[in-house]
């Protein structure tokens, strides 16, 4: 398959491309060529020499816009937007051929009507349609991939990726992060299936999430771990929300009367140098002093 990440004019190209894009290359240079043909052998010359500078000018013009067909044939294009970008070109070449010859023959009034200026002005129309299309299509892809690159692809809550930059460019002197980890989330996969597992990480999710609010933020930083953060004016607020979120777990009911539980580090930081990396740390140390005192329960780092 042809590479899409650069656009290039290499002849080589051709040799990748489909049967199709092939096709209207080759479908497009024979039309010039039989047109320019039959135009040179049946229509009465004009006094070359007069219009070499008009011939020169229509001639750069018919093969920029070759050149941008053959780019066109080669790139990988939304289909609604080829099939319009490449009508329109085709058109305006069709238009921009009979414009080069008319500084060469003497050409019928419906040829520069119809096949000249017809054919060129709806080319260009057709070619700008197609152009909109293609910017909208790019718009769509560039706000889709923007949103998959913060968000997490099964639970729909932010993924690591967002929460740590979010968090290491807070200019929160002291924030507080929590950590929270599902109980046993291992015997749930093994005995209900790992498809069940998935869905008791996205009801986990979405109920959680709903209690973080304003600059507060939820995030899924592995399997089952999960992290929020908390802006110092938040402070007071971490322990209720954090007892929140285990009274709000415990109502996931798994399967058979088996219900959910968390447990959950808190760690504020301690001062402004403190890096947010050893703030992480202490909250999992004070993740595993909960998991050691008997899980579905939460503790403060020193
Ligand atoms: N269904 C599902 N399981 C996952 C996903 N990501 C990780 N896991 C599973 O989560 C489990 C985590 O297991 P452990 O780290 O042993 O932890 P645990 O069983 O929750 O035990 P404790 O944390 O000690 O309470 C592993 O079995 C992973 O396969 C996921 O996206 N979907």
């Amino acid at each position: 398959m042809i590479k899409s990440e650069s656009v290039s004019l290499k002849l080589s190209r051709f040799m990748h491309i489909t049967k199709l894009n092939k096709f209207l290359i080759a479908a497009t240079l024979s039309y010039i060529t039989i047109f320019s043909i039959i135009s040179l052998n049946s229509l009465a010359f004009l006094n070359l020499g007069a219009n070499l500078y008009g011939l020169a000018t229509d001639l750069i013009s018919l093969v920029v816009i070759m050149s941008i067909f053959f780019v066109v044939q080669c790139s990988l294009l939304a289909r609604k937007a080829f099939v319009y970008v490449s009508i329109g070109l085709m058109l305006w070449i069709v238009g921009a051929t009979a414009d080069v010859l008319d500084e060469v023959v003497i050409q019928p009034l419906w040829v520069s009507m119809y096949i000249e200026d017809l054919c060129r002005s709806s080319g260009m129309v057709i070619t700008a349609y197609g152009l909109f299309k293609t910017m909208t299509f790019m718009q769509k892809m560039h706000k889709r991939l923007a949103q998959e690159f913060i968000i997490d692809d099964l639970t729909k809550v932010y993924n690591r990726r967002c929460f740590y930059e979010y968090v290491d460019r807070s200019h929160d002197k002291q924030y507080t992060l929590i950590v929270i980890d599902i109980d046993h989330f291992k015997s749930i996969n093994d005995e209900f299936g790992h498809d069940m597992g998935d869905r008791v990480l996205k009801v986990f999710a979405k109920k959680v999430n709903a209690l973080f609010e304003n600059e507060n933020m939820f995030a899924r930083i592995g399997g089952e771990e999960f992290a929020g953060y908390f802006p110092s004016s938040q402070f007071e607020n971490v322990v209720d929300v954090s007892e929140q979120i285990l009274e709000k777990v415990r109502t996931i009911n798994v399967k058979d009367d088996r219900f959910l539980t968390v447990s959950i580090g808190i760690a504020k930081r301690l001062n402004k140098h403190e890096h947010f990396d050893t703030v992480m740390k202490r909250a999992d140390q004070a993740l595993y002093l909960a998991k050691d005192s008997g899980r579905n329960q939460l503790r403060l780092a020193p």
